[in-house]
């Protein structure tokens, strides 16, 4: 790469567990929106579930760390970002003009943003774009940002807060959301989703030359990783599943327990069905509609990722496999 190339903008997307990530790379991407742009993929948990989704809907999505980006910021992206640089310049992958780094629900982006900005190695070649952070308008009564300190740093760091879910969302919450949130960050633009947005349109959200460029107001140490309560896992059951016991158990774990149940996503297959995966989501207390998924396009069998906070993933396995064969949710006791 010669001196002159222009320095790559580095956007990132952030936002709590669920908030609607991957849904809006998958939507930008059906929509031609990131045609060339590189798109990084960081989960908290172990299976590439998101990069699966974004390649459904014709994008490609690298993973990058094996754990959450504030964990992983000065390993394994900077080496993907810098990897990235180099096989472009050698033509070992089509060009693009930015790239677009999701982070995980429950990274706090502080670090990566100081990173793209001060990093000896990605200076030369990346500058840092614009952080959004996207904020569902479905919440519980308890305030994200109560919930985990990621979650205000996701939002004190954002250039741009994007309201999503608006058609599941009480008509009365965007503006005590927005009122909470400019308190929080008021440098920050914030925009309700409405199904067409593209919030790394420059055309549509210029970057203001008045501001602080982003990340230059928040560059400071990280916090020190403390996903210490929150544990991540992966149930399994091999073979199809009923659906109807299975739908009957989620519901009333998220019913009963969403303020543990932080996240649940994942695929299984029914029995009795046409072979084709379900996806299924809950983000707390809601159990997202689900979906199908084209045959062989995940394994089979049921392969769920929850991440929970002060619960045990081994605990959930018992209670599924418990209720699969009794057809009742057993207590979440330590006994099982
Ligand atoms: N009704 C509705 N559901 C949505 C919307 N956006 C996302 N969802 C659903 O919310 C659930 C979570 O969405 P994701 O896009 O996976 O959220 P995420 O932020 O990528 O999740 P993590 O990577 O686990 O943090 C899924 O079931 C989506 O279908 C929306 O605008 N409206």
């Amino acid at each position: 790469m010669s001196d002159a190339a222009p320095l790559i903008a580095v956007d990132i997307l952030t936002g709590f567990l669920g908030s609607g990530k991957t849904t809006l790379i998958r939507r930008l991407v059906e929509g031609g929106c990131l045609r060339d742009t590189a798109i990084l993929v960081n989960e908290f948990a172990a299976l590439p579930l998101d990069q699966r989704l974004i390649a459904l809907s014709g994008g490609s999505a690298r993973v990058v760390g094996n754990g959450c980006i504030c964990c992983v910021v000065d390993g394994s992206v900077r080496d993907a970002l810098i990897d990235l640089a180099e096989r472009r310049a050698s033509d070992e992958i089509p060009p693009f003009s930015r790239v677009l780094i999701e982070t995980s629900g429950i990274a706090d982006p502080a670090g990566l943003v100081a990173t793209l900005a001060l990093d000896r190695r990605l200076k030369p070649r990346f500058r840092p774009g614009r952080v959004v952070t996207l904020i569902d308008l479905v919440e519980d009564e308890t305030p994200i940002e109560a919930i985990s300190p990621e979650a205000l740093s996701q939002i004190v760091c954002a250039d741009l807060i994007v309201l999503s879910k608006a058609d599941l969302a009480p008509a009365a919450s965007p503006d005590a959301i927005m009122r909470r949130v400019t308190g929080l960050n008021p440098l920050s633009q914030i925009v309700v989703d409405d199904g067409l947005l593209d919030p790394f349109d420059r055309t549509a959200f210029p970057e203001a030359p008045g501001r602080p460029q982003p990340g230059r107001s928040f560059i400071a140490a990280p916090a020190a990783p403390r996903h210490d309560a929150i544990r991540s896992g992966v149930l399994r059951i091999a073979g199809p599943v009923d659906w109807q016991a299975f739908a009957t158990w989620l519901s009333l774990l998220a019913h009963r327990h969403g303020g543990k149940l932080l996240r649940l996503k994942g695929t299984l297959t029914l029995s009795g069905g046409d072979g084709r995966p379900v996806l299924v989501q809950s983000v707390r207390h809601i159990v997202h509609r689900p979906e199908h998924l084209p045959a062989d396009s995940a394994p089979d069998g049921l392969e769920l990722v929850v991440i929970l906070r002060d619960l045990e993933p081994a605990l959930l396995q018992r209670s599924l496999e418990a209720f699969l064969r009794a057809g009742r949710v057993p207590a979440l006791s330590a006994t099982g």
